[in-house]
């Protein structure tokens, strides 16, 4: 690895943005997630890793309360944004998910133009005064994502009739129309081609000078291509958390070496 990427890559923040402890996660009897810690770095890209079913999604879905929306979803332990403690029932959880953004798996923009999917959060959560401001968000939105050149000259036709490398960006858009601090992405790349995987990697890099990035993957490539902290869990343990290159290289955990070489998963 040569200077520049060194630099490129290096963790510049030391800063908390969300802490975890001691989290739990139930559906039903069915205990999800165990006594999960971890402490989440601003202006960083932090990875979720390990075996399907082993709990990636539902951590990830605590950090914004998306789980809040299954029935049978039951977290305990202490959740903070910045030290803010998000199960606080003086909370409106539409406001956190303002604050804590979600980029899904596939690629879901609503039926409304390219336009509308941009400024539909702005709008709702009032965030401008009129419509050159609105304008505004829309365009520095579309730029941060790296979509604007390909759909300034279209910005009334439907987010639909995009490509799906494209249709993510536009999500990607979306999500940080509202400015959020902390943006969460569920296996972003899953349903894109090579090329499209790649934009949103660079993307994600890009993101990470103004949001705290975490992402779910199932491709250790793309944690080790995008990430500078990974998390390794197993069987709802989160079993190491450390700097990616010692992840990958040097693990402290057979569990996580295993899973490295490709002996469990
Ligand atoms: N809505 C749900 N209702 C009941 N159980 C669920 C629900 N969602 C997830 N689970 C269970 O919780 C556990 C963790 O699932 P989760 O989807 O978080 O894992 P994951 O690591 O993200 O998996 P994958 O990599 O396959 O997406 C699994 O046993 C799963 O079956």
């Amino acid at each position: 690895m040569n200077d520049m990427t060194l630099t490129e890559r290096a963790v510049n923040a030391t800063d908390n943005k969300i802490t975890a402890r001691n989290v739990q996660v139930y559906y039903g009897e069915s205990h999800a997630i165990k006594d999960v810690d971890v402490d989440i770095l601003d202006k960083t890209v932090t990875a979720f890793i390990g075996p399907s079913g082993c709990g990636k999604s539902t951590f990830l879905r605590c950090l914004n309360r998306m789980n809040d929306t299954i029935d049978i979803c039951r977290v305990q332990g202490e959740i903070l944004l910045d030290s803010e403690d998000i199960y606080d029932r003086r909370v409106d959880p539409v406001q956190l998910r303002a604050k804590v953004g979600m980029v899904f798996q596939k690629p879901n923009p609503f039926p409304k133009s390219i336009y509308d999917n941009v400024a539909y959060g702005p709008k709702i959560h009032g965030l401008t005064r009129n419509r050159t401001e609105l304008d505004e968000v829309v365009e520095a939105s579309l730029r941060k994502a790296a979509l604007w050149n390909e759909v300034k000259d279209r910005l009334t036709a439907p987010g639909t009739g995009l490509s799906g490398g494209q249709q993510q960006r536009l999500c990607i858009a979306r999500a940080i129309a509202t400015s959020p601090e902390v943006l969460l992405m569920d296996e972003p790349c899953s349903a894109l081609d090579p090329i499209a995987t790649a934009q949103v990697e660079e993307l994600i890099d890009e993101l990470r000078t103004n949001f705290s990035v975490v992402i779910v993957t199932h491709s250790m490539q793309q944690a080790a291509r995008v990430s500078q902290k990974t998390a390794f869990f197993h069987l709802g343990n989160l079993v190491e958390y450390d700097d990616t290159d010692k992840i990958f290289t040097n693990p402290t955990d057979p569990r996580t070496e295993s899973y490295i070489t490709g002996r469990i998963g």
